[in-house]
């Protein structure tokens, strides 16, 4: 670049040349500044070049700059938000701005949710208290939050997933890519639809996932934790995607596992039912121990007869058993099932759903009903009697007390041990 100015009285010309890209940050562009005066007096000819510098900066086209929308914004939605927003102002390969889709609601004040949100930059309904960074923007609209936007963050609750994708199908940029932070899958006549699956299909982009033990309201108040993102090919967008999301206290780690990864996230919170019944009936601590280990074994045999390549491994990083752990001590999957025990299974999941959580959902519900769907047309359900049993529980087949009648499928659980073996 040149450019000649008048300064001092002087005409200044300023080339200014960028040789490279920054090692650490692709969006830094080293430059030499070189500054001279144009034809100087006699006086000051010993100045003609008056200094040469190198410096590392921003790159000045915005339009490379990589664009974040964060679709959904309850608890865990205004949590990312807020993780991005911290990144996105101090990494200048991203645009500062992080717009946030709020499903619209009107607050008992009357007032709008995502208005309130913007005046107050905290989420009052999902995440009160917190402050979400001055860069969050929420947008009631949904193809307003993603125009221009080539990094789309998935984090709603998972039943709302499809009706979401199909507003967004051709109003997405093309080169666009995405990352689902939902827990859940879908159920379609053809079989399981895992959500990374349904939106890279429905909007032909790319999708990792992050999964993790992620209370939400911890990683709130900055309290360390990790969590691991599950990418397929494409390595270079998964450390994108980590880079987005890495903070001193939130350590993301990348596997090429994205089944893997997704289905531990989803599978836990049916666990996690479980672990709440357990404690509604005031069993104990062994027998939750129990439940999270037979728990863990069906998360298992389940991922690998859906998925041949799901690897043994993801299962100890934070998406496996770390967030099985949190999910079934401290989750919302965990609070309403144990309610539900103490009611003696007489008030519903729905009912109790809406009064303790206020507007959260559950996923371990909808995910048993799912799982058990896939175990019927298949034919598995004796092979996986913890998942069968948390569904015929959560629809009042059973009572919260079958939760722990095991003796009588101890032949299924070791079919099951040979089932798995077959793959
Ligand atoms: N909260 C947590 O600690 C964590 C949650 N997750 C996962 O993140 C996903 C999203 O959960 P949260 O952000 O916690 O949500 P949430 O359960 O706190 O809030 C529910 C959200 O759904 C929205 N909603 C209600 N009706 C809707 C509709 N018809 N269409 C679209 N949106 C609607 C609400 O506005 C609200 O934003 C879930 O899959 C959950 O399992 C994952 C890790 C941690
Ligand atoms: O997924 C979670 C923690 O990683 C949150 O689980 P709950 O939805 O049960 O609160």
């Amino acid at each position: 670049m040149f450019v000649c100015m008048y300064k001092f009285g002087y005409p200044i010309l300023h080339i200014q040349i960028n040789v490279a890209s920054s090692l650490w940050d692709p969006s830094l562009v080293i430059s030499i500044h070189i500054v001279s005066l144009v034809n100087p007096p006699r006086s000051l000819r010993h100045l003609s070049i008056i200094y040469i510098y190198i410096e590392a900066g921003a790159m000045e086209n915005a339009e490379e700059l990589f664009r974040v929308a964060v679709i959904g914004s309850g608890n865990w939605g205004s949590v990312a938000a807020k993780l991005i927003a911290s990144n996105t102002v101090k990494q200048s390969m991203f645009h500062d701005e992080v717009r946030m889709w709020v499903f619209e609601e009107t607050l008992p004040n009357g007032r709008k949710l995502s208005e309130t949100i913007n005046q107050e930059n905290e989420n009052v309904k999902y995440l009160p208290g917190i402050k979400l960074g001055s860069n969050v923007v929420a947008d009631p609209d949904l193809l307003n939050s993603v125009k221009e936007v080539n990094m789309l963050v998935f984090v709603t609750p998972h039943q709302f997933v499809e009706g979401i994708c199909k507003r967004l199908v051709g109003n997405i940029r093309p080169d666009a890519e995405a990352i689902s932070l939902i827990k859940g899958m879908e159920v379609k006549t053809e079989g399981p639809c895992m959500i990374s699956k349904l939106i890279s299909e429905m909007l032909s982009v790319n999708c990792c996932v992050l999964m993790g033990a992620n209370i939400a309201n911890e990683i709130a108040v900055e309290k360390f934790s990790e969590a691991t993102i599950g990418y397929r090919q494409d390595k270079e967008a998964a450390q994108r995607w980590a880079r987005l999301f890495s903070t001193p206290y939130f350590l993301v780690s990348a596997v090429p596992d994205v089944e893997g990864v997704e289905l531990c996230g989803t599978l836990k919170n049916v666990v996690a039912i479980a672990a709440g019944l357990v404690d509604g009936l005031d069993m104990g601590n062994n027998t939750k121990a129990a439940i999270m280990r037979i728990g863990l074994r069906e998360m298992k045999a389940f991922s690998k007869l859906l998925f041949s390549s799901v690897k043994d491994s993801t299962f100890f990083e934070s998406c496996g058993v770390a967030d099985l752990i949190t999910t079934c001590l401290g989750g919302r999957n965990r609070r309403v099932a144990e309610a539900f025990a103490r009611s003696g299974g007489k008030r519903s999941f729905d009912e109790l759903e809406t009064e303790l959580l206020q507007g959260q959902k559950l996923q371990g519900v909808s995910t048993a009903k799912e799982v058990y769907e896939v175990l019927r047309n298949r034919g598995w359900q004796s092979l996986f009697p913890l998942f069968t049993t948390v569904h015929e529980i959560s629809i009042g087949l059973l009572p919260p007390t079958a939760i722990v009648e095991y003796s009588e499928h101890a032949r299924n659980l070791n079919l099951l041990q040979g089932a798995v073996q077959l793959h």
